[in-house]
């Protein structure tokens, strides 16, 4: 059977794009391991299914599959990726969308200049949510390490549930940051049960940050949308940043907005097609 796919990147986070509207598949977690490697199959950090939607109000369902084959809740950079996809695929003319993730409904607009403005939900800071086994409530938590990595025997940091988990350290100097240490040790740390994304953020002034992150399920990726969500407003609980911020990654640039607590996280960036596929199954 062929199966036709699309690659696509959010800044340099790429994805394998599968349209299971038009399609039929089934891809179990081994599959999705061998195709994301990037010597022996197509290379990606996550695999994105569109998929009909649950409930009649929304127009797609869009799971997301990280490269070591597990189903996880949100992805910023995907989301986006999504929206080009399905208006180029022509599985709608909408140019305002409503999808279903397993982390929550997103809404998502393309713009006339092809940026793409996605509603990523209202944070969630409360730890036991995120989940983060804290000591204490606030919006700083510690942890001492097991072992000591680069020197450092504790790390304080903010977390942050957008569907998905984030931890997000402050840091001096992303060039400098250890992510590449630190951030497989706080990743599979037993007080995140769900594990973690680990995010470091170097906050250059109010409306301007760098940021690199440690995703779960894949390393250090060139960008991390919900990850620029939950720094952002890791930075505004913390009183760093104001409501608009830009945000550069590794990969690009881009724009995160969040007016304060109850209210959505708003991100806007671009979306780019690296080329059509398709593999026998
Ligand atoms: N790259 C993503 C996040 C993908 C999921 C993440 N690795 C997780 O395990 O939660 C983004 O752009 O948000």
């Amino acid at each position: 059977m062929l199966l036709h796919f699309t690659k696509m990147h959010g800044l340099g986070n790429d994805f394998m794009v599968v349209d299971l509207v038009t399609q039929r598949a089934r891809l179990d977690s081994h599959q999705v391991r061998e195709l994301a490697d990037r010597h022996f199959g197509i290379g990606f950090d996550q695999l994105l299914l569109v998929e009909p939607p649950r409930h009649p109000d929304m127009d797609f369902r869009y799971r997301i599959f990280n490269a070591d084959g597990g189903e996880v809740e949100n992805c910023g950079n995907g989301a986006r990726c999504f929206a080009r996809f399905v208006l180029d695929q022509r599985l709608t003319r909408k140019r305002e969308l409503k999808v279903e993730t397993s982390g929550g409904p997103l809404t998502l607009k393309v713009g006339s200049d092809d940026r793409i403005t996605v509603e990523m939900g209202t944070p969630v800071l409360e730890a036991s949510q995120v989940p983060f086994e804290a000591k204490h409530d606030g919006p700083k938590h510690q942890l001492r390490l097991d072992t000591p990595i680069d020197g450092i025997e504790q790390v304080e940091f903010g977390v942050v549930s957008m569907g998905n988990p984030h931890a997000v350290l402050l840091v001096d100097s992303v060039a400098t940051a250890p992510v590449a240490t630190l951030g497989p040790v706080l990743e599979s740390h037993r007080r995140f049960p769900n594990r973690v994304n680990v995010g470091f953020m170097e906050v250059v002034d109010r409306r301007h940050i760098r940021l690199r992150v440690f995703e779960r399920g894949v390393g250090e990726t060139l960008a991390c949308g919900t990850g620029a969500c939950a720094a952002v407003v890791t930075g505004i609980q913390q009183g760093l940043l104001d409501q608009r911020v830009e945000v550069e990654l590794p990969g690009g640039r881009l724009t995160i907005e969040w007016p304060g607590e109850g209210h959505q996280v708003v991100m806007t960036g671009p979306a780019e097609k690296v080329f059509d596929g398709r593999l026998e199954l």
